[in-house]
């Protein structure tokens, strides 16, 4: 059994919980304590929980742009690092519990400027996406599904407390941003604009509550292609001394909490030669995700023959990709008609090594906004290393490379398509 770390606090906050088990929920463990000390009085307001704000409460009509008048100089294609460059503007809604939403910003990209107990730097209240503005031939801008990271983002805020808001309305104005930054934006496929939304609490407190008050920007980065010489396989360590995620928690939502403590493991396995760190999880080491990616495998099955494509299913405990969610739509739409069968289910590390070790193993990738899909050479588990069916002079699968390309298709507006949100 655990020790209490505060004998005192615990038996207080046991008691508190006997006596009066509605209180708690409406407080901390200090406010617990003093409900012991003080039993009579009441909470006459129930804290509004940001979280239960009305949405709609963006207003795109109200947005404010205020242009840049120092514009940075571009840098060559070639030159972009992921992440590292930041394009003129940037947009800012501000939220309070009180008023609502703000007026929307448009302005020139600059600092934040935060006290220090501003609650996101104590208790992590900040949630973001990443999503992708691309140029097609004609020269327009195209958001890819963007109303599935503007849902996903608004499920993240839900559970930290944080506001939602109207996602038509948040996308009408990041679609003006997107097109006020297109020069950023590299004409040649591969190319694209990063977008990151990004929500924090701002309310200036060390008490540990619903925010009630909170930031919502957006800041964008053009990326060039992640393998700018063409697919390079990644091998993979699956982690069996840590988990990422598990029911009932918040493996599902993008929350900046659930990723520095995911950078040690991913430092292990590259201080080890691997790329990156495949995330088990339980006794059966089911396999869920890969670091950043969702993960998929391709194999035949043992007793019909038939090729299947699984991933892992959508139980809480792995985020809940717009790429996954594309390349399932495409396989059902693509690969079912050829004979295979698509499947979201669990499936485990012995599983993936049985079938390698038969022959069974065709291919294996993940998938996410930044590199799409990313062929996987191997895994490492359990001392041995389970090849995942590439030869030793391939990079990537076949099966990978066309899921790639039709995904590029509805990306740059090849294929016209509902999933791409013409700016
Ligand atoms: C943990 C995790 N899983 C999966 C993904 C892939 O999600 P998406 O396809 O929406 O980019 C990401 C993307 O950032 C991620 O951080």
């Amino acid at each position: 059994m655990l020790r209490p770390l505060f004998p005192r606090c615990a038996s207080a906050l046991r008691s508190a919980t006997a006596q009066q088990p509605s209180r708690l929920l409406a407080g901390s463990w200090q406010t617990a304590a003093i409900a012991t000390v003080a039993p009579r009085r009441q909470y006459s307001i129930k804290p509004k929980l940001a979280s239960e704000s009305k949405p709609l409460d963006i207003d795109p009509s109200k947005l404010v742009i205020e242009k840049t008048t120092t514009p940075k100089s571009l840098k060559k294609p070639e030159d972009l690092v992921f992440g590292a460059n930041f394009t003129d503007h940037m947009i800012t809604v501000e939220w309070n519990a009180t008023t609502g939403w703000g007026e929307p910003h448009i302005k020139p990209y600059q600092n934040l400027s935060l006290d220090p107990a501003t609650c996101v730097f104590h208790y992590a209240f900040e949630c973001f996406e990443g999503m992708k503005a691309y140029k097609d031939k004609a020269g327009q801008i195209r958001l890819f599904r963007p109303d599935k990271n503007m849902a996903r983002i608004n499920k993240s805020a839900a559970r930290i407390a944080l506001p939602t808001f109207e996602p038509k309305a948040m996308l009408d104005i990041i679609a003006q941003f997107a097109k006020l930054e297109s020069r950023f934006i590299p004409e040649q496929r591969g190319y694209s604009l990063y977008l990151r939304p990004t929500m924090i609490g701002t309310q200036k407190t060390l008490g540990v509550g619903p925010p009630g008050s909170a930031l919502l920007y957006v800041i964008a980065s053009p990326v060039g292609p992640y393998y700018p010489t063409g697919f390079k396989a990644v091998s993979l360590e699956a982690t069996d001394y840590a988990v990422r995620a598990w029911p009932g928690g918040v493996g599902d939502k993008k929350l900046g909490a659930n990723y520095a403590p995911c950078i040690v493991p991913q430092r292990e396995a590259m201080s080890r030669g691997f790329q990156q760190n495949l995330w088990l999880f339980g006794e059966e080491e089911y396999v869920t995700e890969v670091g950043t990616m969702n993960f998929f495998v391709a194999l035949k099955n043992k007793e019909t023959g038939q090729n299947e494509l699984i991933t892992a299913p959508l139980d809480g405990t792995i985020l809940e990709g717009v790429t996954r969610d594309s390349v399932l739509a495409l396989a059902r739409e693509k690969l079912a008609p050829e004979g295979w069968k698509i499947e979201e289910r669990k499936f485990t590390m012995k599983e993936l090594a049985e079938a390698s070790a038969e022959g069974r193993l065709i291919e294996a990738f993940g998938s996410g906004t930044a590199a799409i899909v990313s062929p996987v050479r191997a895994i490492s588990w359990k001392g041995q290393l389970v090849n995942c069916g590439l030869k030793d002079h391939e990079e990537s699968g076949e099966l990978t490379l066309r899921v790639k390309q039709w995904m590029e298709d509805r990306q740059y507006g090849e294929e016209e398509h509902e999933w791409s949100y013409v700016c």
